[in-house]
Parts: structure tokens; C-alpha cells; sequence
């Protein structure tokens, strides 16, 4: 985990001005988040419009589910077939998820395995991939709450959508309409306690460096921290994107950034150790008042058998519906900024980056 600075550069814009403002009050949040997406792909969205105590809600059934039985979490397997992405993948089963897509420069990355377990759902009416549950009696309640986070989410990314279309005047009801079957998919994430000295010398990852492969995520994280962001003008260089409170992140991925001709970064990012924090050894000597000194302090991870604490996380993952042509988008070309890609369907998109997954 080497490069990387504690100063984040991702803009923390509150969004209430949108969900609630007026006309201009609207454009400019939409300007705000289109500066953003274009220097960094990252932004906190504060007064998003899920109350607070839903996300903690979502953390604290996150909890309760992965801290079940293997056996019982094993009721719910993520099906071996990477085309079904739905249920429980146990730590060590699954390297890389198929909504995420590596560059060739980091592909070598892969070889350092994620340790982290996961639980995917998505949309009740998603019939290409249905949801996977547990048996209702081995977590009463854990489905009802997890349908009704998934609409707060999707409602969420409409109304980010609604932004985007005002920062580039697309007409016509703007983006919110091409994700109207929600393909998406909600995701909770257990990164289980690591020692430190198997993050820091990279024998083991929480999450690899990768980009996100849809349209939009939404990322709700715990206080551990570890969350890190490339920064795009210094390819290799990571700056710490942690918890802001009761702000959501949210990037763009690659579809995204292809539907804007590039103006939107869809941006890599990793987990890893969380910021260095202090620790004082206590000294072999005594003071006068009895206190031991002739400690030091030292930097938390570098001491000897440190624990990482576990972390939790909670991203999910918009995408455009599969009959949706991506063609760079009104105000993202012209005369001075040519388009760059052919026009794609989002399933043609999805085809041509699976096909160049396997070939590489
Ligand atoms: O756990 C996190 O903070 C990031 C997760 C992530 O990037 C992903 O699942 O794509
Ligand atoms: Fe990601």
C-alpha cells in the first residue's frame, strides 16, 4: 500500500439543495457534481435522503447477518456461475467480483487475494437474476429490510440521475428513464479482522484496486477507514477517501464514463489499511508519581500482532437498462471534442467487456 497521502480531494456537496431547492438552487448542485465527476469521479453526498437511521439500520442487519454460521450463510450461495450475481460468496471464494473490471496495468494485482466476504440482492422483479435468501426463519426480518433499502438506493440514484441530466441539458426526462428496470445491486461487505503486517506487506487485500463497471455506486462505510481513491493526475497515487458523516460517496464507473465521452472519471480505488493511528508502548522505568515511563509511541500498524478491526460496507451498484444505447451524451461532444467510442448497447457493452476479460 505504498503512495498514499491522507488528504482526500473529493467534494462533500449536500444534495438537499437539489432534492429540495429550487430551479437554481438545482443547477447549482448539478454543476457541483459535475465539477466533481470530472476532476475526481468521487463525491459526499450529504442530506441524500435516506434517513440515518435506515443506513444504520442496513449496518446493523449487515452485522447480524455475516456474523451467522458459514452453514447457515452457506443457504445462500452465490451461484459458481459469475452471470448470476446474487447471495453469499464466503471469504476466499471470490477474488474479484464480476461487476468490476481491472486495468491491464493492476491486472497483476489479482494475484493478492481479497479477504472479505459479501451478500448481494438486487431488484424483486429482476427475473435474469433473482434474488437469493436465506430461509426467513434463520433471520426474520433480514429480506423485508433489505427490499425496502434496495428503493431507498434505487430512488437515490434517480435523483442523482436527475442532477447529471441538468449539468448536460439531456432532454426528454433525461437519464432517470434508461435505468428503469433498476438493474442494480445492493451489496453488503465484511472485511474480516486482518493483522496488519498482512495488508501492509500485501500478502493479503481488502479490495484490490479496481474501477466500477455500471453507471453509478453508491458507497455507505463504517468508521474503520482504508477506503482509498486514485488520484487522476498522479496515475499510482492513492489519497484516503474515509467515512464522512452521514454523507453517502458516490462514483462513476466505466459505462458511465464512456456514456460521457470521457468527461466523467470513473475513478480507481482499493482498500487497504485503515489511517496509521498511535499507540504508547508503556517504558520499563517508573516515574515519581508511579507512572511507567520510558515508552515510546509508535505507529499502531507497525507494531508487532496489530489487528486491522473488521470493516463493514455497504456499495451499490446502478446500471443502465441492457436496450439502452450508450452513445456519448449531449454537451459531453462537439466540434472541439470529438466522440470517442462507436455507439454500444449497454448488453453489447457487457459482451465486449466480458469477451476482453477473458482474453487477457
Ligand atoms: O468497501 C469499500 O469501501 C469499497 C467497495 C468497492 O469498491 C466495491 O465493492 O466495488
Ligand atoms: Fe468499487
Amino acid at each position: 500500500m505504498a503512495h498514499s497521502n491522507n488528504t482526500s480531494t473529493i467534494p462533500i456537496v449536500d444534495f438537499g439543495a437539489f432534492l429540495d431547492g429550487r430551479q437554481e438552487e438545482k443547477e447549482r448542485v448539478a454543476r457541483q457534481m459535475d465539477d466533481a465527476f470530472r476532476e475526481v469521479g468521487f463525491v459526499y453526498l450529504k442530506n441524500h435522503g435516506i434517513p440515518k437511521d435506515k443506513v444504520e439500520e442496513c449496518f446493523s442487519w449487515s452485522n447480524k447477518f455475516f456474523a451467522l454460521p458459514l452453514e447457515t450463510k452457506m443457504l445462500a450461495p452465490h451461484p459458481p456461475s459469475g452471470a448470476h450475481h446474487r447471495g453469499y460468496s464466503a471469504p476466499g471464494l471470490e477474488k474479484v467480483t464480476q461487476h468490476q473490471y481491472e486495468k491491464d496495468e493492476i491486472a497483476k494485482s489479482r494475484e493478492v487475494p481479497d479477504y472479505k466476504e459479501s451478500y448481494e440482492s438486487g431488484n424483486v422483479n429482476d427475473e435474469a437474476q433473482p434474488n437469493i435468501w436465506l430461509p426467513e426463519e434463520k433471520l426474520p426480518g433480514f429480506r423485508t429490510f433489505m427490499e425496502s433499502y434496495f428503493t431507498e438506493c434505487a430512488a437515490l440514484i434517480h435523483r442523482i440521475l436527475d442532477a447529471l441530466s441538468i449539468a448536460l441539458a439531456v432532454p426528454a426526462g433525461g437519464l432517470s428513464p434508461t435505468h428503469s428496470q433498476s438493474l442494480f445491486q445492493l451489496r453488503l461487505l465484511h472485511y474480516p479482522a486482518i493483522d496488519a503486517a498482512e495488508l501492509k506487506n500485501n500478502n493479503r487485500s481488502r479490495i484490490n484496486a479496481h474501477s466500477d463497471f455500471g453507471t453509478l455506486t453508491l458507497l455507505f462505510q463504517d468508521d474503520v477507514g482504508g477506503l482509498e481513491v486514485e488520484d487522476p493526475k498522479h496515475p499510482g497515487h492513492f489519497s484516503r477517501a474515509g467515512p464522512v458523516e452521514d454523507a453517502v460517496l458516490v462514483n462513476i464507473g466505466d459505462l458511465m464514463m464512456r456514456w460521457s465521452n470521457d468527461r466523467w472519471r470513473s475513478t480507481v480505488h482499493r482498500v487497504g489499511l485503515p489511517p496509521p493511528r498511535t499507540m504508547s508502548i508503556p517504558g520499563p522505568g517508573v516515574d515519581t508519581e508511579g507512572r511507567r515511563n520510558g515508552g515510546k509511541v509508535v505507529e499502531l500498524e507497525d507494531a508487532e500482532g496489530v489487528v486491522v478491526p473488521d470493516r463493514y460496507s455497504i456499495p451499490f451498484f446502478a446500471t443502465a437498462d441492457m436496450d439502452t444505447v450508450i452513445e456519448a451524451l449531449p454537451g459531453t461532444w462537439g466540434a472541439d471534442r470529438p466522440k470517442k467510442y462507436e455507439p454500444v448497447t449497454a448488453w453489447g457493452y457487457v459482451q465486449m467487456r466480458m469477451a476482453a476479460t477473458y482474453e487477457e
